[in-house]
């Protein structure tokens, strides 16, 4: 079956991805993504400067397959080494580049854009709102005041389509509210759901200690465990976006659900924590389950089903 897609204009082989954040901070990881059969990549939410992030441990995968949590504190090699990487793509390899910008204030999210918009390239930039606020205020993505006026900067300089990568929301006035700012910014083509569920707390029963070192063991919480949740923001956000596109991404482990966020209104699909476990070989497995399933059910293109869940 076609497990093709076309995302803010551009072309995808076939619909799966990375998350940001998994295998791709360094070129290694990014030529494993390039290697790999997935349709595209996405590089680590870039800030300002290069970062090392937060003492380990800072990622776990949770007992019994269940899910993951993760606090890695936004370790990256700084923009300009995903700008360079931009701008020696190489970008009739068909698999097309998308970049995770995450900067720590308004002002850097401004310079970061303007150089990768300077730089005139196709990779398209995906705008990482579970991005740090001021401190005492929640994440951007929380703050509906502050992203909207971060989106009124940052729409106009980027021109061309772009995305947002979101949080989970998980109250319905709050998809309302979302969306209502979303449908301000014409070129803001793609939301992206979900980042992981926040500050989460995974402790082991045998030595009562949290699994992970910072924030006292909070963290993001991915995988399976995720899946209804980020199930809901990508059709919450497929109703309420007309003419905008969805990522789903949360609890993505197999062909199924894949096929599930389809059926919600993805038309791409990025895989976190399955990837940070299996490695890049997921992709080859779970685009070959998911062709497998359009067959059994009838389907040749992702087109004949996509936002069809049927309610009762
Ligand atoms: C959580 C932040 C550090 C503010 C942003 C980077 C990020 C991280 C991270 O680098 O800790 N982990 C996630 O699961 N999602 C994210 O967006």
């Amino acid at each position: 079956a076609d497990i093709s897609t076309t995302l803010a204009g551009v072309k995808l082989p076939n619909l799966l991805f990375n998350a940001s954040g998994v295998c791709c901070q360094t070129e290694a990881d990014l030529k494993l993504m390039v290697e790999s059969e997935s349709g595209s990549l996405i590089t680590k939410s870039a800030t300002f400067e290069q970062r090392d992030g937060n003492p380990s441990p800072r990622y776990t995968p949770l007992p019994g397959g269940i899910g993951s949590i993760n606090s890695m504190g936004l370790p990256n090699e700084g923009y300009e080494y995903y700008l360079n990487y931009a701008k020696n793509y190489d970008y009739s390899s068909k698999k097309p580049l998308f970049i995770s910008l995450s900067g720590l204030s308004l002002a850097d999210n401004v310079k970061m854009c303007e150089a990768f918009v300077a730089a005139d390239l196709p990779c398209v930039l995906e705008i990482n709102y579970s991005c740090p606020n001021v401190p005492g205020k929640p994440q951007m993505g929380y703050d509906l005041e502050a992203m909207e006026h971060s989106l009124s900067v940052l729409a106009p300089i980027i021109k061309k389509p772009f995305g947002i990568k979101l949080p989970p929301y998980f109250d319905i006035a709050h998809f309302d509210q979302a969306a209502a700012v979303f449908n301000k910014f014409d070129n803001l083509a793609f939301v992206t759901c979900i980042n992981s569920v926040g500050n989460g707390l995974a402790i082991d029963f045998e030595t009562e200690e949290a699994l992970i070192k910072p924030k006292d063991g909070f963290g993001g919480l991915g995988g399976l465990m995720v899946l209804n949740t980020a199930l809901a923001n990508v059709n919450a956000f497929h109703r309420r976006l007309p003419g905008k596109q969805v990522i789903g991404v949360g609890g993505v482990v197999s062909g199924k659900e894949a096929f599930l966020h389809v059926l919600a209104g993805a038309s791409a699909v990025q895989i976190g924590t399955q990837l940070k476990e299996e490695g890049p070989g997921v992709f080859a497995r779970i685009a070959k389950e998911l062709s497998d399933i359009m067959v059994a059910k009838g389907y040749k293109t992702l087109e004949d089903f996509r936002g069809k869940v049927k309610t009762l």
